[in-house]
């Protein structure tokens, strides 16, 4: 789906991977442990929804800071999707990260290491190159790399227009709470996330929806908690609700809450309403965390999937 410029999205990665997936029964720590096949793919945050986003429809520009030789590996894996990329190179190979996936404990391993660090000025690259997209809506997605200072995300931003373009944001720690200042349209924290961003646990749903109201207090329009099967809280200016998606059969953690970006996204770039919102958000997460893992390069999920678990989603205003 071509979209005019007031609603084409930009995902912006500055701590792009390659993901390295192994599955295996349970990890045996301390001993030699075999494995069939591991999957090692493009990835990183704002990679992840550009894939999402263009499996929705979408025409998105994936941009990001990366190791100059893992460039064409990035584009390879992007250009059949149809996703434009603009990276700005940075000296050497982007960072490995690995995910063990253990069947029998249902549990998922993330060893994410610091890739290569970046300078200001391939930042300040990446912002003007990004300025001649001149895109509505930008995704700020994952860690920032060694190098860059916490308000690395509003550095960028300054280069795109004030108020031309809305910002949709997901990132953790001292980055994502220097990133308010950029004033985004839309945040997406976890529940860990947000309780590292207000210093105190948040143990249920009420703690979840005051924190919630706290950051819209601080100027953000839209917040959503992501909360794992339990579902998300959907603040918006004209409804506050809970969205649950059916129970699926997991076989990954890894990209659920890129794919919520991406539907999140998707849904600021349509102008859907609260209740849209959520389903399609909580319908692709539910879809990334059932998808079809075996294969390199394989592990998207289906639109028809999405649609059927969005509309079998089910909402609860609070
Ligand atoms: O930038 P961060 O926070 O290290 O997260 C990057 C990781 O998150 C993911 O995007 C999954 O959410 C992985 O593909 C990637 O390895």
């Amino acid at each position: 789906m071509q979209r005019d410029a007031t609603s084409r999205i930009a995902t912006v990665t500055l701590s792009p991977a390659l993901d390295l997936t192994i599955r295996m029964p349970r990890l045996r720590p301390g001993e030699v442990n075999r494995t069939g096949p591991a999957e090692l793919r493009p990835a990183g945050k704002g990679v992840n929804v550009a894939v999402m986003l263009a499996v929705l429809g979408e025409a998105p520009l994936a941009a990001a800071l990366l190791g100059q030789d893992d460039i064409p590996a990035f584009g390879q894996f992007l250009r059949p999707f149809g996703i434009d990329t603009e990276f700005v190179p940075l000296a050497g190979r982007c960072r490995i990260n690995v995910k063990l996936v253990e069947a029998e404990a249902g549990q998922v391993t993330d060893i994410n290491p610091a890739g290569p660090p970046a300078s200001l000025a391939s930042l300040e690259e990446l912002g003007a190159r990004l300025a001649r997209h001149a895109p509505g809506i930008a995704v700020l997605a994952g860690s920032l790399p060694q190098g860059l200072p916490p308000d690395a995300w509003v550095i960028l931003m300054r280069a795109l227009p004030a108020g031309g373009c809305k910002l949709l944001l997901d990132s953790s720690g001292p980055a994502f709470e220097a990133a308010l200042a950029a004033g985004p349209a839309l945040v997406k924290p976890n529940r860990a996330e947000l309780a590292g961003l207000l210093g105190r646990p948040l143990p249920d749903r009420p703690a979840l929806i005051q924190a919630a109201l706290e950051l819209r207090a601080r100027g953000v329009e839209r917040v959503v908690v992501s909360d794992g099967g339990a579902g998300a809280l959907f603040l918006w200016p004209e409804a506050m609700l809970w969205a649950r998606p059916p129970k699926v059969t997991l076989t990954t953690t890894v990209g659920a809450g890129d794919a919520m970006v991406a539907g999140l996204a998707a849904a600021m770039a349509r102008d859907l309403d609260a209740e849209a919102a959520a389903r399609l958000a909580s319908g692709c997460a539910a879809a990334a965390v059932s998808r079809d893992v075996g294969a390199m390069g394989g592990g998207v999920p289906r639109l028809e999937e999405i649609q059927r678990l969005a509309a079998a989603t089910e909402v609860e205003a609070l």
